[in-house]
C-alpha cells in the first residue's frame, strides 16, 4: 500500500511527528511512503523510507495527483496550512478533487489522518 506524505511549512513540524507517533504503521514493510520533495527530506532525516517527488509549488502534488489516478497511491495524508497563501493552490485543489475522483481517502490535518490510519 503506498502512502502519499504532504506538508506545507507551516505543518511539516507537525507531519514528522504525526509519523513518529505512529511509527509501528509506518515501518511496515507493505507500506511505502512517497511524498513532496522538501517534506519528503524532512521524513527522511526523521528516519523514514520515502520516495520524494519534485517540491509541491514545483508540481510535487500534481505528481502525487497523477500517482492517485493510476491508481498507484491508496492513501493521501496532506496536512494543509490554511493560514497562509501557496502560489500552486490550483494544484492543491486539482490533488484533492483527483481523491474524490478516485475515492481515495484524504486527510488534512492530523486529526482526520490518526483516524484513517486507525482504520488501515
Ligand atoms: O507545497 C506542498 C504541498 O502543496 C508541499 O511541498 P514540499 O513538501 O516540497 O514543501
Amino acid at each position: 500500500m503506498e502512502i502519499a506524505i504532504i506538508a506545507h511549512d507551516g505543518k511539516k513540524a507537525e507531519m514528522v511527528q504525526f509519523l513518529n507517533e505512529h511509527k509501528e504503521i509506518f515501518h511496515q514493510k507493505e507500506i511505502t511512503l512517497v511524498s513532496t520533495g522538501t517534506t519528503g527530506k524532512k521524513v527522511k532525516k526523521a528516519g523514514f523510507d520515502v520516495t520524494r517527488l519534485l517540491s509541491g509549488p514545483l508540481g510535487g502534488d500534481a505528481q502525487i495527483a497523477a500517482r492517485v489516478a493510476e491508481g498507484k497511491c491508496n492513501l493521501v495524508l496532506f496536512f494543509r496550512d490554511p493560514l497562509e497563501k501557496h502560489p500552486h493552490e490550483p494544484d492543491v485543489l486539482m490533488l484533492m478533487r483527483i481523491c474524490d475522483v478516485h475515492d481515495v481517502p484524504l486527510a488534512t490535518n492530523p486529526a482526520t489522518a490518526e483516524l484513517l490510519i486507525k482504520g488501515l
